[in-house]
């Protein structure tokens, strides 16, 4: 072909406007790299919701392509923290989690675990791949489960403005009592983002297990409500995750000045924070399962999931 020099100069500038643009230098140099099946706008899964009333994805396999994602993540050099509290005999759940998340939580990214606990001198010894790493914070012992449980929400608050801001991208609270099981990536990162509980995605809002007392910050009324989200999985970006450990925190405290605790301490104050200011992504229960229950029909990778515990054996009451 023969351009002359006006259109070679046009092209030219057409290639650097394009490559100047980051996102879509990603998507170009994926797109020569990655085979992958072609997208489609009419077929997908639909034994499942992958989509909610206000337009956030609902994250279940099949409905991403994790290579996709984890190419245009990885570019963009993205950091992940992710909290997790091991408070007295809970410190045994610590060895299997670090030990799963290495095997599938965000491979090949920059991690940061903080493990707050109060027993240092007990840490399990993992090795992490290159670009993963571990920092403790040793907290106070704590007489009451609930203590321990509702407390973790000023942690994360205090964690985010004193250590991560700015510099980290996005943030993950999790329980300690679970393992992984399957991947757990890129397809999980947005600005707020919840895990539909496991043991209510199929259950009537009237049904689901919030704080029912009006004196109660955490308060949600009858006939309202979207989903029932876990207090053992949550995340997003570290502004949005900031605001909501501290609002949630305020209103614990608030209410505990008023002789109140709500039914499911923060996992409560989360859920009306999450129905008052909707997740940019809501994680399908495969993010957040539990062992005891019989795998059901849509579940058809199980991520992450709560062990079977003895709660009289391991809880302080
Ligand atoms: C699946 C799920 O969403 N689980 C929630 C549910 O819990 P679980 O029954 O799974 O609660 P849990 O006993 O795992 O406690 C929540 C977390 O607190 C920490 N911990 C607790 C007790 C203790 O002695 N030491 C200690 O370190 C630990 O990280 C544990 O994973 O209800 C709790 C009530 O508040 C929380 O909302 C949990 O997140
Ligand atoms: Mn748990």
């Amino acid at each position: 072909m023969n351009y002359s020099s006006k259109e070679s100069l046009q092209v030219k500038h057409v290639g650097v406007w394009l490559y100047s643009n980051s996102l879509m230098g990603t998507f170009l140099s994926l797109c020569f790299r990655l085979q992958y099946k072609q997208p489609s706008v009419v077929s997908g899964r639909t034994d499942v919701a992958t989509v909610t009333p206000w337009l956030a994805p609902v994250v279940w396999e099949g409905t991403f392509e994790p290579e996709l994602l984890d190419g245009v993540y990885r570019q963009k050099n993205v950091s992940i923290a992710v909290t997790v509290f091991a408070v007295g005999k809970y410190i045994r759940f610590l060895k299997d989690f670090l030990e799963t998340a290495e095997q599938h939580f965000f491979v090949g990214f920059k991690v940061h675990v903080y493990v707050f606990t109060d027993r240092p001198a007990e840490l399990p010894k993992v090795e992490m791949a290159a670009g993963r790493q571990l920092t403790v914070h040793p907290v106070p012992a704590a007489k009451r489960w609930q203590e321990i449980s509702a407390r973790r929400m000023e942690m994360i608050q205090r964690l985010i403005e004193e250590t991560l801001l700015p510099g980290t991208d996005f943030i993950f609270c999790l329980d300690v009592d679970s393992k992984f099981h399957g991947r757990w990536g890129a397809e999980s990162l947005g600005s707020l983002v919840a895990v539909v509980h496991p043991g209510y995605y199929k259950t009537e809002r009237g049904g689901f297990p919030y704080e029912r007392r009006p004196a109660s910050r955490a308060y949600m009324a009858p006939g309202l409500g979207d989903f029932y989200y876990c207090g053992g999985a949550f995340g997003g970006d570290l502004h949005e995750v900031r605001l909501l450990a501290k609002t949630c925190r305020e209103n614990f405290e608030a209410d505990a000045k008023e002789g109140i605790e709500a039914a499911w301490q923060e996992e409560s104050h989360l859920n009306r924070y999450m129905w008052l200011n909707k997740p940019s992504k809501v994680l399908s229960p495969e993010f957040l399962w539990q062992d005891f229950k019989p795998r059901e029909r849509e579940i058809h990778v199980v991520r992450f999931s709560g062990v079977v515990k003895n709660y009289a054996e391991i809880r302080p009451n």
